[in-house]
């Protein structure tokens, strides 16, 4: 990894707080940055260095996974840090930033190669990048990098004028669009898991594969974030990217070898996928989309408020909170295998997952099926626990000649304990955009979405309500039921696998 200088805006908030800095920790305590270390903190509180790495240090004893024990390594990383006092609309404060890097840069014995890690509210990326150019803060000498958060834009239109901004200081190989689903560790390794087990890439297409399931729900409802969550629902929350980027990411058949030089490749077949997708029209989204807002209930055995009750959320909101979709890919690959997609707030758990059905043919490997009506899955858990399940027919020994489900997880699964922040942040700083969001999945995410905001806008899709604590409206159920398939691990389902882990293997 080259040396370089992170120059962090919206040092003083809440993700900074929560994930960028206990990543850092972990990164560098594991020795995967480039030492020595400078980080540059940015935000228009008036703070010393002092207070600044008290405040690192801070986040790190809360929120880091291994809390900092080692007295002398938590020094050594704190003296990276350095802050300085920054107004983004003040042209006068990226001069004194400049200087600042500069200073780093020649007491550190540093290369002039600079990443601006954009941690605050989307209205200023525009800015910031205008006055990065402006302002000389990227060297000749060195290489510059871009890292942005989400959300990128808020309808199709407003991203593409976003886009056209950024790109005038910035070309698309230096911007790295995060999307922490993609940091995920169970996502990065799907490369491995194919090819690792090959017979597992077999069965990647519709000769084998009977749906696809991408759940994402979680117990909170909108918590202090009222003012965000209320204008962008969960459409835009959580399914125009976290939610197709999974997508994206399960339907590729990546090549045998992603090497850096061919990640290009990877945005190629995650392109593809979503220009296969069967588009949508806004007077017919409602049979294929179903929307939802949760209604009071209970949630894990306590009482909570409906939506239209959360604090700063208006009694008539008709805003979304769940959103379950129906998706067919149009290509050799996938035409015939429908993908569902669903997402909500105040669901019955946390739970992050994509399940494989595979059909009853591709299931027959142990020939006598027929005593047995569970399918073969492929499950990928990234929520609340990571591990790769393969779930298929053994024999029983009593009574005989029967089968049922046995579980075997498969080792490309466990995880190594590393959050989607290190990861992310560690890619940015090798200049590996393999796991980033390309502008042009971006855009044709927003694309396939618009029609859905369109009808939501005209009120052409019904809103559904669900109890709090549920897992979602029941038409997201008729949604599968319609072709034959139910959600897997849901209600009574979950009472299945509870006993099938009775019987796991490994
Ligand atoms: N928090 C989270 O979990 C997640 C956040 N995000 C995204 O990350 C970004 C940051 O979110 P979050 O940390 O929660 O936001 P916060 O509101 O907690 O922090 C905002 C930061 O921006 C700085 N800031 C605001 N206005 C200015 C200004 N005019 N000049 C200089 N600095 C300014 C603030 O510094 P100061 O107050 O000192 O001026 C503060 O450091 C957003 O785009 C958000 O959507 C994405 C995923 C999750
Ligand atoms: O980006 C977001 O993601 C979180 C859920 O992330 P997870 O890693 O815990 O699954 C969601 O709560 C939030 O609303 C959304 O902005």
């Amino acid at each position: 990894m080259d040396s370089h200088t992170l120059v962090l805006f919206g040092a003083t908030g809440d993700l900074a707080k929560r994930k960028i800095y206990p990543a850092l920790f972990n990164l560098f305590i594991d020795r995967k940055l480039a030492l020595p270390l400078s980080v540059i903190g940015l935000g228009r509180r008036e703070w010393s260095d002092e207070t600044f790495k008290k405040n690192v240090e801070q986040s790190l004893r809360e929120f880091s996974r291994r809390a900092p024990q080692d007295e002398e390594a938590l020094q050594a990383f704190l003296e990276a840090f350095r802050y300085c006092t920054l107004d983004i609309g003040k042209k006068e404060d990226y001069q004194k930033l400049l200087k600042l890097i500069e200073h780093r840069e020649g007491e550190l014995g540093l290369e002039p190669n600079r990443l601006f890690y954009l941690s605050v509210g989307p209205e200023y990326f525009e800015t910031i990048a205008a006055q990065i150019q402006d302002n000389g803060l990227g060297s000749d000498e060195g290489w510059k990098r871009l890292v942005i958060e989400k959300p990128f834009g808020h309808d199709l239109k407003s991203a593409r004028v976003l886009n056209e901004k950024l790109s005038v200081a910035f070309a698309e190989s230096e911007i790295f669009r995060i999307d922490h689903y993609l940091g995920k560790p169970v996502v990065q390794k799907l490369e491995a898991l194919h090819q690792a087990n090959p017979e597992i890439k077999a069965l990647w297409s519709n000769r084998k594969v009977a749906n696809v399931q991408i759940t994402a729900s979680e117990t909170v409802g909108v918590e202090e974030r009222a003012g965000y969550y209320d204008h962008v629902g969960a459409v835009r929350d959580m399914f125009q990217n976290h939610m197709l980027q999974l997508l994206m990411m399960v339907a590729i058949h990546l090549p045998d070898k992603v090497s850096a030089d061919e990640v290009n490749e990877v945005h190629l077949h995650k392109k593809r996928v979503m220009k296969s997708l069967e588009p949508l029209h806004k007077h017919s989204a409602a049979a294929g989309i179903i929307r939802g807002q949760y209604k009071e209930g209970s949630v894990q055995g306590k009482p909570v408020a409906g939506y239209t009750s959360e604090p700063g959320i208006t009694p008539e909101s008709m805003n979304d909170t769940f959103i379950a979709a129906r998706l067919q890919i149009n290509d050799s690959d996938w035409e015939g295998v429908p993908f569902y997609i669903r997402t909500g707030k105040r669901m019955m758990d946390k739970s992050t997952r994509i399940v494989v059905e595979f059909k009853e043919e591709a299931a027959q490997l142990a020939a006598t099926a027929e005593k047995s009506k569970a399918p073969n899955l492929l499950v990928l858990e990234m929520s609340p626990g990571e591990g790769i399940t393969l779930q298929f027919k053994g024999p029983t020994f009593e009574p005989a000649g029967e089968f049922s489900p046995i579980q075997v997880e498969l080792p490309e699964g466990r995880g190594d304990g590393r959050e989607a922040y290190e990861n992310l942040i560690h890619d940015a700083l090798q200049g590996d955009p393999t796991f980033f969001a390309h502008w042009d999945e971006v855009e044709l995410s927003w694309e396939w979405v618009q029609p859905i905001l369109d009808a939501y806008e005209e009120n052409m899709v019904p809103l559904q309500l669900y109890a709090a604590g549920s897992c979602g409206p029941a038409e997201s159920d008729a949604l599968l039921a319609k072709d034959g398939f139910h959600w897997w691990f849901d209600d009574s389902a979950k009472q299945e696998s509870t006993t099938l882990k009775e019987k796991t293997l490994v």
